[in-house]
Parts: C-alpha cells; sequence; structure tokens
C-alpha cells in the first residue's frame, strides 16, 4: 500500500480467524510462515523481488485506532474482549527476507514472518498485496530494460504509466517498482515526490494543438525550457512537419548557447521512423539529440524495434509497464502459508504436489561458481549444503541431482526486522536498483532472454524434502485414520 497502512486493509477471514485464535488461546503461539510464489511471472526466468520497504514500513506502524474498532463493533461479529483486545495489538515479530531488487525464484521463501499467531496472520493480505504487485512491476520493467539494452547503441525506460495503472496506488507502487527493476525515471510527480525518483517529461499533443502552428508552439517551449526540451513530432506530420520544425528550434536554441534535449515519436513505425531522424539529426549536427519513443510500448515492441534498426534512446512505456501486463502478467500468484507453529512444522497437503507447502524454518543458500556466476538456490534447515549432497526439485522429488565442488555459499536472505521493529535504516532504491543489476548480472545468460528461458534451479535439501515426506504422511496417516 502506498497511502498510510490501515489494520483494516485485510481480508475479513483474517480477523475472523484472529477472533478464534483469542477465544481458543493460540494467538499467542509462535508462528512462521513463508511468502513465496509457484511460477516466475511472464514465462520468464527469473523475478526481481520488489516492495520491501513499504511492506516493512507497513509492519512497523500498523495499529488499530477507534474507528477501526468502532467499525469492526458494527459489523455484528467480534466480541467486545477481542476488540479490547486489538486495541494495544501490533506486530512484534521477526522478518527474514531477500533485499529488494534481489533476482528471486519460484518455490524458495521469500520473506518469512515469525511472529505471534494472530500478528502474522493478520498481515498476509497486505504483504501480498505489496510485494506480488511490486514483484511482478520489477520484473517487467526489468524485461522492458533488457529488451532495450540489446540494442547495440543502448536504450533506457521510463515509466509513463499513471493514466492507464490501477488506480492511484497501483500508480504509484508501480513507479516505484519500475525504478527497483531498472527504469530510469517516471513521469509521475507525487510518485517523484513520495520516493524520490527522477521525474522526466516531454509535452503532449495539446500542446501543439494549442498555438497557431506547430513551430510556434515547439518555439514556445524550448523558449521556457531551453535546456530540458523534447519536442512531440507527430501532431501534424512526424517527417514533413515535424523533423524540420524540431531542427529549425535545434538550430535556434544552439545559436542562444542551449541544446535541444530531445525529440518524441508517438506513431507510425517506430524503427523506421528513428532511423530516418537519427541520420537526420546527426547530419545537421545534432547527434547528442535523443529519440524518445512511446504508444503502446511492450517488451516485444521494444525487441522488434531493435531488431529492424531503430534507433531509438528512450523507450516511454505506460500501459504494459505499469499494469504488468503481457502474457503470464496481470498479477503474481505469490502465497503466505504456515511452515511451523508452537515449534512444531506444518504443512498444507493437497492433491496437487506443485502446491504442496514447505514444513520448517528454512534457509535460502546461493551457490556462486569462481566466476562469480549464480548457478542455483538451495533450501535447507540449517547449514548450506555440502558437496554430493542430494537436491530435489520442489514439485518432483524424482528429480534429484548432487552438489557439485567449488561452489561458494551465499545466505540469500537478511533478518530485517526484529520485534517488529527494522533492524537497519530504510535502504535507498537507488541501492535497490543497483542490487537487481548487479543480480542479473551475475545469472547465467540463458535465464535472463524473454523466451523460453533455462530456469534456474531451487532444489530442496535432503532434510528439508525428509520434513516435507515425514509431515505430509503423518496427515495422510491422520487423514485416513
Ligand atoms: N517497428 C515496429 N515493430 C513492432 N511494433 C511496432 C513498430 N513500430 C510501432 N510498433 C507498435 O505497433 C503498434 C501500433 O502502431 P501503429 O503504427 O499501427 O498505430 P499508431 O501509429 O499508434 O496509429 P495511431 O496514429 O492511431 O496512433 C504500437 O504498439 C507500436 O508501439
Ligand atoms: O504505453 P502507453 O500506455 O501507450 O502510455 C504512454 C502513452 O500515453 C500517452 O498517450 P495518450 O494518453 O495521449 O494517448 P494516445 O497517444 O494513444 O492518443 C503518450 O503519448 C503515450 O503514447
Ligand atoms: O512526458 C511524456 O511524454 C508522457 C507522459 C505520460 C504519458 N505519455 C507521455
Amino acid at each position: 500500500m502506498t497511502s498510510a497502512p490501515s489494520a483494516l486493509f485485510t481480508d475479513l477471514y483474517q480477523l475472523t480467524m484472529m477472533q478464534g485464535y483469542h477465544a481458543y488461546g493460540l494467538h499467542t503461539e509462535e508462528a512462521v510462515f513463508d511468502l513465496y510464489f509457484r511460477k516466475q511471472p511472464f514465462g520468464g526466468g527469473f523475478a526481481v523481488w520488489a516492495g520491501l520497504e513499504p511492506a516493512l514500513a507497513m509492519l512497523e506502524t500498523l495499529r488499530f485506532t477507534e474507528e477501526d474498532l468502532a467499525y469492526l463493533g458494527t459489523l455484528g461479529l467480534f466480541r467486545p474482549d477481542f476488540l479490547e483486545a486489538l486495541r494495544g495489538w501490533r506486530f512484534s515479530g521477526r522478518v527474514t527476507a531477500f533485499r529488494e531488487g534481489s533476482v528471486v525464484f519460484a518455490h524458495e521463501p521469500l520473506l518469512t514472518v515469525t511472529a505471534p499467531l494472530w500478528e502474522a496472520q493478520l498481515v498476509e493480505t497486505a504483504l501480498l498485496n505489496t510485494l506480488n504487485f511490486q514483484t511482478l512491476v520489477a520484473t517487467k520493467a526489468t524485461r522492458c530494460v533488457l529488451a532495450a539494452e540489446a540494442s547495440p547503441f543502448g536504450g533506457q525506460i521510463v515509466e509513463f504509466g499513471a493514466r492507464r495503472a490501477q488506480g492511484p496506488d497501483g500508480a504509484l507502487s508501480a513507479a516505484r517498482a519500475a525504478y527497483v527493476g531498472g527504469a530510469v525515471g517516471t513521469s509521475n510527480v507525487e510518485a517523484g515526490r513520495r520516493y524520490g525518483l527522477p521525474l522526466t517529461g516531454t509535452h503532449a499533443h495539446a500542446w501543439v494543438e494549442s498555438f497557431p502552428d506547430e513551430l510556434a508552439a515547439f518555439r514556445a517551449y524550448a523558449e521556457l525550457y531551453p535546456d530540458s526540451t523534447t519536442l512531440l513530432l507527430d501532431t501534424v506530420d512526424t517527417l514533413r512537419s515535424g523533423l524540420p520544425n524540431a531542427l529549425t528550434v535545434a538550430r535556434e536554441l544552439r545559436a542562444a548557447g542551449h541544446e535541444l534535449r530531445g525529440v518524441r515519436l508517438d506513431s507510425g513505425d517506430l524503427a523506421y521512423l528513428s532511423r530516418r531522424i537519427r541520420a537526420a539529426l546527426d547530419e545537421a549536427g545534432f547527434p547528442n539529440v535523443k529519440i524518445v519513443a512511446s504508444n503502446d510500448l511492450s517488451e516485444s515492441v521494444i525487441a522488434s524495434v531493435i531488431a529492424e534498426g531503430g534507433r531509438i534512446d528512450v523507450y516511454g512505456v505506460g500501459t504494459q509497464l505499469a499494469t504488468a501486463g503481457g502474457e503470464g502478467g496481470g498479477a503474481l500468484g505469490g502465497v503466505f502459508k504456515l511452515a511451523q507453529l508452537g515449534g512444531i512444522p506444518r504443512m498444507k497437503l493437497t492433491g496437487d504436489p506443485a502446491k504442496f507447502s514447505l514444513p520448517g524454518v528454512k534457509h535460502v543458500w546461493r551457490a556462486v561458481n569462481d566466476q562469480g556466476e549464480l548457478v542455483f538456490d538451495a533450501l535447507t534447515l540449517g547449514d548450506a549444503p555440502r558437496t554430493g549432497d542430494r537436491l530435489s526439485a520442489p514439485t518432483n522429488p524424482l528429480r534429484a541431482s548432487r552438489v557439485p565442488g567449488g561452489l561458494a555459499w551465499e545466505d540469500a536472505r537478511q533478518v530485517v526486522m526484529e520485534g517488529g521493529q527494522r533492524t537497519g535504516e530504510p535502504e535507498t532504491l537507488q541501492a535497490a536498483q543497483a542490487r537487481a543489476r548487479a543480480d542479473l548480472a551475475r545469472l547465467p545468460a540463458g535465464t535472463r532472454r524473454a523466451l523460453n528461458p533455462h530456469l534456474y534451479r531451487v532444489g530442496l535439501g535432503e532434510d528439508v524434502a525428509g520434513l516435507r515426506d515425514r509431515v505430509a504422511e503423518g496427515l495422510r496417516v491422520h487423514a485416513e485414520a
């Protein structure tokens, strides 16, 4: 959530369960919940973890106000003693998590909450809401960045999606997450203020339409912003009118000691037009004028424009970025599952082995080879796996391999909250963006590709797999008895 967190931003069943835990004396039992997703978004080989700082801020400040309690009292569900108990409620737990910007994979616990049961239960909805969406958008941004950077001339992504995002909250958190994923700026001014993001912008068709002619409009804009003008070329005709008028203004600015910053294309064949415009700008002595493009851009449009030799420097991506659209997008199906209660491992056992949850308190280990490349991740109940240990696939115990030698192990997560308080200062978004870039560079190359990527391996150590099998067996025996 991007507005002030409310304790009522939860599903009703969390509150009805909380009342039950309270009534049956279970509420203070120590619970361990893991947050993870089962399928990488966009059919991709990785996801970029985002939203942790807002999630921690929410946990730190969550309280039931008098108004909240009064409202709950009107529902006819909650007893006075439970509502009274909520008066002093606060989150007092521990959170262990990947740092923002980390590349992460399906089936590994990304965040683990250890807290009294009723505390952990309440925050499921808000944690998933924040982390699912921001991780999805950060991943989409990274995929757009990778597409843009495939050009021999480079290319950057800026986020233009506020007008098409899912509501104001969606727009703000999308701008934030897009930055974590590698977008270099946003057009959303409130997001800039709130998160310290670099702002960027050009002008719209309405500006040109508001003047007697295009040249007058371009001149007027350049006069106001002589060092930061990007002119939109397609209101009349990109090549016949927009380009010559922009060149006129570029020359006039230079004569006055300034430089035109850029031009924007917003329709037509972006590969063809950008090649023509790059050639014309270069020939006229303006090699530093940037070409910005927009118009329903997506990762595949960006890739196509580049494959055709397009010369775009900056891609303004709106709808597809802020809504994380496209195949395999729309929503990330992250879940929050109980792994231990009162020191006893717990799991969900269903007909579909892909939906089994993993019991126990797990560590996530990241294997790094002598080239500094990530090789696979492993989940254990304790220390890092040793050479020769067996690792099995999370959803298919028959697929297993042995841990090779020559690997270094990183403990992939850190304790980021203890006793309901962050263990350190909030990280900057710049740090998260830098981590995403560095982690991405450590991935095996095939894992980064957009189409049918190599699937990075997440393996279960023998202790985790053994515990899962024992708990599952216990549940089955119990069910059959
Ligand atoms: N070279 C290209 N390769 C792939 N897709 C492209 C290329 N150039 C533009 N597109 C994309 O094609 C889609 C439609 O563009 P098209 O040129 O048909 O309509 P348009 O120019 O937006 O028309 P309108 O004038 O109605 O805005 C957009 O999503 C645009 O980003
Ligand atoms: O990636 P997108 O979702 O396209 O977002 C960016 C678009 O937003 C603006 O269009 P505008 O709202 O003026 O609509 P139009 O250009 O389609 O007329 C801008 O000119 C881009 O084309
Ligand atoms: O500044 C721009 O060019 C811009 C901003 C939002 C949406 N489309 C374009």
